[in-house]
């Protein structure tokens, strides 16, 4: 193998290898612009050309690999006395020749992620690389065959220990075995990834995310991949994961911004809870349904010729038969059955039954489809459900009062809550189908509805989806107590449930804290053990928590890494404002600042390398679930947690 000489000498004929590639792609940029094809195939080459060369040029500062593996002179087959380099992303100096370094996702590189000293699968050394910016600065290696690691782990812990500064970094160097199988199960297996706090299900959906783009390009790139997560201030902090892997593609959004409607109201608690019910389900199915009734007479219509007519019992049949699919789809083919009918009574007669004709026959059968089977807008048909909800049943009585409107309203001056607007996506989809993406990641599972299950879903009908959460994370009204009934819901109730156990964000000494209230959490979730030895936690007891929390702030801001302030709602306004006067500049949750200063409500999914966390008491009486809140926000902190209370702590605490 080099020595560190000749590796930075590999380094440097790489990135010479990399800038020819950039600018072999920015050539073909100028070329492809000027493709002899279609204005689409032009356009969509185009852009693939641009967004290499983007992403190429935007490399050039990356290391270009992060390891290499030597497979042994006596293995047998391909691989046999092979030296393969990986990085995050294929180079090659020359077509035909091997390339220089091998892409993290082929599956060659599979090897490194999973060889071991128990099983080296043919690797005699496995090399990882430390980099300082730019510049290589040391290497170190492990001879599997011989099972003599030297110093293994140090530079995998040094990453995994590292002081976190902006926003979330790819680990493509550190993947760990039972990550990378999670990250390379094939498109077709939908998934569920169990994880206590820092786990790294995060990292393994959008490292996930990555690999099966490159695996499936082709079928993935018709339908998309979509990542959901939790709230904006959430997708900021993960935000640069996939560019860096290459990939820019991928859509990253939360629920509410993927059903797009406008909230202007919100629920009260009760109301919301019954909106989000499962039941809704077969109450939006019987609002839409019920519209359609029996037909009471025979179709009879004319045209310069002739009268035509399908009775009534024909017609009743096509009704019947049509009720199995979407209600607006439905409709169309009752209309185009009927037209059907009268075009072969036509033909039967010698009649010439042109497009003209059909389309003239088509008009002329609606109304009487339209008496049977209405025209119907989603925003209508909740906005008289809405003004009476016994119409539909199935609910209870006083179920039906929490969420009936105070008076009828139409859909035009309706005010729709978020709730509302979960259902009219469902009635969306009763009437029409929705377009299906390629796979779906659903980050944070744990806190979705019913009917927000129902929305992915319906999504995700047809391909994969993986699932991300923490069953003790939940926080939300409906949250999940069991991934079974949660995966009935998203359509996906065989999907394999796999529990992460080594927590890589929280230090030992926080898990243990948090641990603490695990008990009191109603959930079962399998016990963690943190990779870290190293961390700080400080408990303190103060009389002036602004004051205390402006010291704390100074203090931190004197090491290295984020700084996250995190309170109950309600306390932040106070916080922030002892923060500004003290002239300490802070941003929000998805700000790029120094020091954060973030709403419980909002901590989900971040991390911060300092944590300041206000009054525990305060987080836990704020909301139904506020122990598990109070998880969520000890388990933020990488480095170093303080907390800092007035009040007397949980008792679980
Ligand atoms: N194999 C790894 N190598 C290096 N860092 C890792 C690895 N796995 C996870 N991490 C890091 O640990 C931290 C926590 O990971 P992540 O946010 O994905 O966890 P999570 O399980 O989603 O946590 P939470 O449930 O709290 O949202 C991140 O900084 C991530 O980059």
């Amino acid at each position: 193998m080099r020595d560190l000489d000749e590796e930075r000498g590999y380094a440097g004929r790489c990135r010479e290898a990399l800038r020819r590639m950039v600018a072999g792609a920015r050539e073909n940029v100028v070329v492809g612009e000027d493709t002899w094809g279609d204005r689409y195939t032009a356009e969509r080459l185009g852009y693939y050309l641009k967004t290499l060369a983007r992403d190429m040029g935007e490399e050039g500062d990356n290391p270009p690999f992060f390891g290499v593996i030597a497979y042994g002179d006596t293995e047998a087959g391909e691989h046999r006395g092979q030296t393969y380099y990986l990085g995050r992303r294929h180079i090659s100096d020359a077509i035909g020749r091997p390339p220089l370094v091998i892409d993290w996702r082929a599956p060659v590189s599979a090897t490194f992620y999973q060889a071991s000293a128990v099983e080296p699968r043919g690797i005699d050394t496995r090399r990882r690389f430390g980099w300082s910016g730019n510049t290589l600065t040391s290497f170190e290696d492990e001879h599997l065959r011989t099972g003599t690691p030297s110093s293994a782990g140090e530079l995998v812990r040094r990453e995994i220990e590292r002081a976190r500064v902006g926003p979330m970094r790819d680990i493509v160097a550190t993947i760990q075995p039972e990550q990378d199988t999670l990250v390379r199960t094939g498109l077709d297996v939908s998934v569920c990834i169990q994880g206590a706090p820092g786990t790294g299900k995060t990292a393994v959906g959008l490292h996930r995310a990555a690999y099966l783009l490159y695996a499936h390009r082709s079928r993935l790139e018709r339908n998309g991949v979509l990542v959901l997560g939790p709230n904006r201030a959430f997708l900021h902090y993960i935000s640069a994961v996939l560019p860096t892997l290459g990939e820019v593609d991928v859509e990253q959004t939360t629920i509410e911004q993927l059903l797009d409607r406008e909230v202007r109201a919100v629920d009260d608690p009760t109301a919301a809870a019954v909106k989000h019910d499962p039941r809704m389900a077969d109450v939006l199915r019987k609002a839409v349904y019920g519209r359609i009734s029996e037909p009471e007479q025979a179709v009879v219509v004319s045209d310069e010729s002739y009268k035509w007519r399908v009775n009534q019992h024909e017609f009743a049949e096509m009704v019947a038969e049509a009720e199995a699919t979407t209600y607006l789809t439905g409709r169309e083919r009752v209309i185009a059955r009927l037209v059907a009918a009268l075009q072969r009574q036509a033909e039967a007669r010698g009649q010439n039954c042109n497009g003209v004709w059909m389309r003239r026959m088509a008009r002329a059968v609606t109304p009487y489809v339209e008496e049977v089977w209405p025209l119907l807008k989603a925003d209508e048909v909740l906005a008289d459900y809405l003004s009476d909800p016994s119409q539909a049943g199935i609910l209870t009585a006083d179920e039906q009062r929490a969420i009936a409107w105070s008076r009828p309203r139409k859909a035009k001056s309706a005010r729709w809550t978020a709730a509302d607007a979960v259902l009219l996506d469902e009635v969306s989809a009763l009437l029409e189908r929705c377009p299906t993406y390629g796979h779906v990641i659903v980050d944070e599972a744990q806190d979705l509805s019913p009917m927000q299950c129902r929305a992915i879903a319906r999504r995700s009908e047809h391909t994969s989806i993986t699932v991300l959460g923490d069953l003790a994370q939940g926080t939300s009204a409906w949250a999940a107590t069991d991934w079974t009934t949660q995966l009935a819901h998203l359509g996906k109730p065989t999907a394999e449930i796999v529990a992460l156990s080594t927590g890589y964000r929280v230090p030992a000494t926080v898990v243990e804290l948090a641990n603490r209230l695990l008990t009191a959490l109603d959930v079962t979730v399998p016990p963690t053990t943190s990779y870290r030895s190293d961390g700080e936690l400080t408990i303190t007891r103060v009389d002036d928590l602004a004051f205390a929390c402006v010291d704390s702030v100074q203090g931190a801001l004197r090491e290295e890494g984020s700084i996250g302030v995190i309170a109950a709602d309600h306390q932040l306004p106070g916080v922030s404002d002892a923060l500004k006067a003290a002239g300490i500049e802070t941003s929000a949750a998805d700000g790029d600042g120094r020091v954060a200063v973030v709403p419980a409500s909002l901590a989900k999914g971040l991390e911060y390398d300092h944590v300041i966390a206000l009054e525990p008491a305060e987080i836990v009486a704020a909301e139904t679930r506020g122990l598990n809140r109070l998880y969520v926000v000890l388990t933020r902190a990488v480095s170093r947690l303080d907390i800092l209370h007035s009040r007397d702590l949980p008792p679980e605490l």
